[in-house]
């Protein structure tokens, strides 16, 4: 864009400027609010924005149609249904300093006609950075959701919203209103975000650049048994429609009392500010302890307390009036990058991180951050003595942004990704389709060996108290615990007679962390569950979800151990049982099959085992009920009247297995409009093929 002073600009300067503005902020709407992955830093779109502001002001006359100052977000995206807000859900004005916000509180006071020693209560709260949402209720029941969408018309997410622990299903209120919708933000807490992008990685899966992208494209998924395998959270600070409510509020801060009440999470820092010099106190407050949050803000946000104040005040085409959002600047730093080191995780993914002059981000200092992936450091060209912006994002691992390439020194070299393990000097490769670049040193990897073992034990899956990282890879290094197996045996080979050096003299160490550690040993010896176990195998892809999958299908690990191994041959049935679990596909499942077809795994298992571990049995392996129990359907093309969520809901609900591609092993073929290769199959192999309707009807317990 022009740096031009707006001053300076003629009318067909400023003309051709703000049609370049509309397209641009239009483009990086759509890459923010329907990809959820922007490719501009917040600031440098508010940048774009504020131009476009200040052209407009300049210029009246030329305020185009399609002008970014009158609209909000994106329109909703193909693949959902669409909720018509009947109360839009708007955006909200922005202060970049104090004195706006000065400005801001004038504003008020001049449209209300206060006087100057008139009171004007506000609330602030902070600002949640997530994606906001409407949820209604009827008669005190959750019935839909949506996002913001453009403001009139949002996306259903009734089926993912739902999955929220934090959601209330119904209102605690014996005399609910008739209608209530409730709005707020969901979000992502930071340490959350931590473990779903280590998860990520480790699966080979694309990692989320922060929290708020993480959340929103955790949040806007077709498939709501996603949504629910991600850990987002919500906190309600707004509503749109209310019909019929018993005893009204007077202020928003009332109002907000009113949603604990109704069981909905309200940000525990909100408060009650008497003036402007409360708000302002309030930003440096809540600015201070930034860092500290589990979540991230990027402001607070300011609204005029009384209600029949902010009735007065109206809205304007893109935000109320009696609210404003105090942003705050990103938490960035720049620094330089004194090395590019590679880790490796359990999973023999190559990580490559930075290690950085340390510098100070938002409060906390920062030496090292991760670059993500090969093809990140390609994209940004991050060089050994760049200057680089870094970000916290979810404080746990910042994260380079950008390279500042005018302060590249001359002999800076592009970075070669090393195509050799670090740890044990196997060759590390990528398989198609997979970020990470992975050490195929296996078992000879000391890096995937002790990594594999912090798994092992770790929460979710053996969840050995008492056995610190630290301490792991000293056993390890030492060679006193070098696999699974080895952990069963250590109380054995340390009380052994004539053992010089026993644990309880280690540093660190004494008789009671070491009598503590045994006990949780063999307590989980005594018995762990099927899933648990699974998990703790550190099965490429095999999340706690996946885990829980396979142990709830097959029900002990005799059969799903026998069916792995049937699956190994994939034109066995064992094979297309295993990809028709719904939530495991076909790259998964080669990742299960290649685990026990590797004789070293087979033996790691097998001298687990013989140490006495006891794998207890599923108790109830589930049984669907239900029209379609024990049915397999597939859908293709586009259906009439149903979406293809909740086309499979439907079908799940009636007791169906819903899998993605048609095997002999299909019952019904649903087919819409333009079905393609999927129906050609069927007919290949005399699948039954099924319209809409005459799913439904089987659905309802016809046909
Ligand atoms: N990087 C990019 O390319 C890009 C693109 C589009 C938007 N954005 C970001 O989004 C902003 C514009 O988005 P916007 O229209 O949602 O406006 P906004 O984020 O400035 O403010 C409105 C939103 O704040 C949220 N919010 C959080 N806590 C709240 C609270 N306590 N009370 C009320 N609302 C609260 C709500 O979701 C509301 O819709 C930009 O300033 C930029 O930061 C970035
Ligand atoms: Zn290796």
């Amino acid at each position: 864009m022009s740096a031009k002073p707006v001053e300076t600009l003629s009318r067909e300067e400023a003309a051709a400027e703000l049609a370049e503005l509309a397209a641009a902020i239009a483009h990086h709407d759509r890459l923010y609010y329907q990809d959820d992955e922007p490719d501009l830093t917040d600031a440098e779109y508010d940048a774009l924005r504020a131009r476009n502001q200040a052209l407009e002001a300049r210029f009246p006359d030329l305020v185009r149609a399609d002008s970014p100052s009158a609209r909000v977000g994106a329109a909703p995206v193909e693949g959902f249904a669409q909720v018509r807000h009947a109360v839009p859900m708007l955006s909200l004005a922005n202060a970049f300093d104090d004195d706006e916000v000065r400005e801001f509180d004038a504003r008020v006071r001049r449209f209300l006609r206060l006087k100057d020693d008139d009171a004007l209560a506000y609330r602030a709260e902070p600002k949640i950075d997530g994606l906001s949402f409407s949820a209604r209720y009827e008669n005190g029941v959750f019935v839909r959701a949506a996002t913001r969408g453009d403001g009139t018309t949002g996306e259903d997410i009734t089926r993912n919203l739902a999955t929220l622990a934090d959601l209330p299903s119904r209102l605690n209120d014996d005399a609910p209103p008739a209608v209530l919708e409730v709005r707020g933000e969901v979000f992502m807490r930071k340490a959350d975000f931590a473990r779903l992008n280590e998860e990520q990685t480790a699966r080979g899966r694309k990692v989320f650049a922060n929290p708020r992208n993480a959340a929103a494209g955790s949040l806007r998924q077709l498939d709501p048994a996603i949504t629910a395998q991600r850990p987002l959270s919500l906190y309600a600070y707004a509503w749109g429609e209310i019909e019929g409510l018993a005893s009204p509020f007077e202020t928003h801060g009332a109002f907000l009392e009113r949603l604990r009440a109704w069981g909905f999470p309200v940000h525990p820092q909100t408060q009650a500010c008497a003036s402007v010099e409360d708000l302002i106190a309030y930003t440096a407050t809540i600015a201070a302890v930034r860092a500290d949050l589990d979540h991230d803000i990027d402001g607070v946000v300011f609204k005029v307390d009384r209600l029949d104040w902010q009735q007065r005040l109206g809205t304007l085409s893109r935000a109320p009036r009696w609210a404003i959002a105090r942003k705050f600047p990103a938490e960035l730093a720049t620094t330089r990058v004194n090395a590019i080191r590679v880790q490796v995780g359990r999973t023999g993914a190559l990580t490559p991180v930075a290690e950085l002059e340390p510098v100070t981000v938002g409060g906390v200092v920062v030496s090292r951050a991760t670059l993500h992936n090969e093809d990140e450091i390609r994209r940004k060209d991050v060089r050994v003595g760049d200057w680089v912006q870094v970000r916290r994002a979810g404080d746990v691992i910042p994260q380079v942004v950008a390279v500042d390439p005018a302060r590249r020194p001359a002999d800076a070299d592009p970075y070669a990704f090393p195509d050799r393990c670090p740890a044990c000097d196997s060759h590390a490769v990528r398989r198609e389709g997979e970020v990470a670049r992975r050490c195929t040193g296996g078992l000879i990897c000391p890096a995937q060996a002790v990594e594999r073992l912090k798994h092992f034990v770790s929460r979710g899956a053996f969840d050995v108290e008492g056995l610190g990282e630290r301490s792991l890879e000293a056993f390890f290094k030492e060679g006193l615990i070098t696999s699974p197996a080895d952990l069963f045996t250590l109380e054995e080979r340390d009380q052994a007679p004539g053992r010089l050096t026993r644990l309880q003299n280690r540093d660190g160490w004494g008789p009671k962390s070491v009598a503590n550690l045994f006990a949780a040993l063999n307590a989980r010896r005594a018995g762990v569950s099927l899933e648990r176990f699974i998990y703790a195998l550190g099965i490429p892809q095999v999340g706690e979800a996946t885990a829980r999958l396979l142990a709830r299908h097959y029900g002990s690990l005799e059969a799903w151990r026998q069916a792995m191994t049937e699956a190994g041959d994939e034109t066995h049935p064992a094979f297309a049982t295993l990809v028709g679990i719904e939530g495991i596909g076909p790259s998964m499942a080669r990742d299960l099959v290649e685990f026990f077809a590797e004789p070293h795994n087979v033996q790691v298992l097998d001298a687990l085992l013989a140490t006495g571990v006891r794998v207890l049995d599923v108790e109830a392996p589930e049984e669907s009920t239900g029209p379609l129990a024990g049915k397999t359907v597939v859908f293709t093309g586009t259906l009439e009247t149903l979406s293809r969520a909740e086309a499979k809901t439907r079908a799940q609900a009636a007791g169906a297995k819903v899998t993605g591609s048609v095997s002999a092993r299909t019952d019904y073929l649903v087919a819409g409009a333009d079905a393609g290769s999927k129906a050609t199959k069927a007919a290949a192999l005399g699948v039954t093929v099924l319209d809409e309707a005459a799913f439904l009807e089987l659905c309802a317990g016809g046909g």
